[in-house]
């Protein structure tokens, strides 16, 4: 797979106090944001059931979430995150099994890959920047916190770091995991996606072919993440 930053996240459902909480435990308010995220795949969903996310985000651009990372399994999320567009034009090429690879821009290969909008939904984030020192004093990776909220009434909340290799995966683990006790997530809770709420809601057969695709992998084993 084309080369991307590996994103370990940790999702929670916030609560009344996680701001309050997150100034004590050190947080700085880095920035408020509203954004519209896109999401596309086939009408046969290819890309989701085999667990790769593609949305426009306004104000970012293009990006295609892989299955990743070093695998290790608990209450979080390892992805790879592909944010080149010709890193992401060539995955998709390549998982849809599609003809000859174009030099060309996401929009100019949706339509002949036949990726048509999924969702759109906006969302409204303060994102909190946490600066922990590791046991050696060093500051990496980096915690961040974002709590979102979005435009169908849904709101979670995510410790995340972004990490350059899978050996790196674990220690981040380790502190969003300690960093999340910290915060009051209980260690079993497991929020979903923003998205999976939104097909959940508004395209139910789709929500439920996603979780089919979901749990005929786990019966063979065959998991992608
Ligand atoms: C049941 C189930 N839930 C979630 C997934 C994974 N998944 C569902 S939607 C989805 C794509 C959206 O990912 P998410 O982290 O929720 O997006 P967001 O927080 O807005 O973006 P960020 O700013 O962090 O980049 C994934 C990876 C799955 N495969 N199965
Ligand atoms: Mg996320």
């Amino acid at each position: 797979m084309a080369q991307g930053l590996i994103e370990v996240e940790r999702k929670f459902v916030p609560g009344p106090d996680t701001e309050e909480r997150l100034q004590e435990l050190g947080g700085i308010l880095e920035h408020r944001v509203t954004f519209r995220d896109t999401y596309y795949d086939t009408s046969e969903l290819s890309l989701m059931r085999s667990d790769h996310w593609l949305r426009q985000r306004e104000g970012s651009g293009w990006e295609l979430k892989c299955p990743g990372g070093a695998g290790i399994s608990g209450p979080h999320n390892e992805y790879v995150e592909l944010t080149s567009e010709s890193a992401i034009v060539a995955q998709l090429f390549e998982l849809l099994g599609a003809g000859e690879l174009e030099a060309a821009g996401v929009p100019a290969v949706l339509g002949p890959l036949k990726l048509q909008e999924v969702a759109s939904f906006i969302t409204t984030r303060s994102s909190w920047k946490l600066a922990l020192s590791g046991a050696h004093g060093q500051e990496e990776p980096l915690l961040r916190v974002d709590l979102d909220s979005t435009d169908f009434g849904y709101a979670v909340g995510e410790v995340e770091a972004m990490v350059r290799e899978k050996a790196e995966v674990g220690a981040a683990l380790e502190k969003i995991l300690s960093f999340s006790s910290k915060l009051g997530v209980p260690a079993q809770e497991k929020a979903p996606a923003k998205l999976m709420v939104y097909l959940q809601l508004f395209r139910p057969l789709d929500y439920q072919r996603l979780l089919e695709a979901n749990s005929s992998e786990e019966a063979t084993g065959d998991s992608a993440s």
